[in-house]
């Protein structure tokens, strides 16, 4: 069967284990693409351009804006931070599961534009103070931005139920295991559009 193109959006707040739980799961997928993103903040110590990010200054990402280059865009924690247009509808017609980690305002954006093809995921810590304890010992950010994040993890919290899945990231082992059932789900979701088309088709004869 002709493999179809599938995204799959993980989000939750900074600090629950996003970037981790998805460093286990590669070790197990194949024909997958990480969407890079564009944004304003400064990068952290080991972070490289065209890997983590495509960093930028602000007056190139409102022209990028302008220009109509990104899929979904948003202000999270004080930066912009956007999803290329161009590289994810290659990677989709190439037949890739293609991985996003955008906040929850570029969760709905996507959904709303690509929801036959979106399969979504809410990572969380067990507890807020277990966040907090999280970014502290990550040790890549300063204490007031690490304030910020906390109090904008209250307000990401509330979207949970807009998505399909729900991770809580307490033993990473177990969680990445659930990730992965979630990922390979993923594809099958995204077949499910053609079926609908076959369906349709035999109750017409
Ligand atoms: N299950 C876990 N138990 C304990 N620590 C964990 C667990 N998962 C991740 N961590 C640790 O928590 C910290 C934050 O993880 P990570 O950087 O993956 O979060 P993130 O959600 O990608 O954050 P951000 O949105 O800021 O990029 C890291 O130091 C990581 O090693
Ligand atoms: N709407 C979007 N959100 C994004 C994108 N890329 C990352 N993010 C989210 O930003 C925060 C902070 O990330 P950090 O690397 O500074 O810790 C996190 O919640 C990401 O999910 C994007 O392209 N669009």
């Amino acid at each position: 069967m002709e493999k179809k193109g599938a995204i799959l959006i993980l989000s939750g707040p900074s600090g629950c284990g996003k970037s981790t739980l998805l460093k286990k799961v590669y070790e197990y997928i194949n024909d997958y693409t990480f969407s890079i993103s564009t944004t304003t903040r400064e990068p952290r110590a080991g972070e490289q351009h065209g890997v983590d990010y495509f960093f930028v200054s602000r007056s190139e990402f409102e022209e990028d804006i302008k220009n109509g280059q990104f899929l979904e865009w948003a202000e999270v924690h004080g930066n912009y931070y956007g999803t290329s247009l161009k590289p994810i509808k290659k990677a989709l017609a190439e037949g890739k599961l293609v991985i996003f980690d955008i906040d929850v305002q570029g969760h709905e954006i996507v959904r709303k534009k690509l929801d036959k093809v979106v399969t979504s995921v809410f990572i969380t810590t067990p507890t807020l103070n277990e966040l907090e304890n999280r970014l502290n010992n990550r040790n890549t950010d300063t204490k007031d931005v690490i304030e910020k994040r906390i109090e904008n993890a209250k307000y990401e919290i509330k979207s949970f139920q807009k998505y399909d899945y729900f991770i809580e990231n307490d033993n990473l082992e177990e969680a990445s295991m659930q990730l992965l059932s979630i990922a390979n789900i993923a594809r099958i979701k995204a077949t499910l559009f053609e079926k609908e088309k076959l369906i349709k088709e035999w109750l017409e004869d």
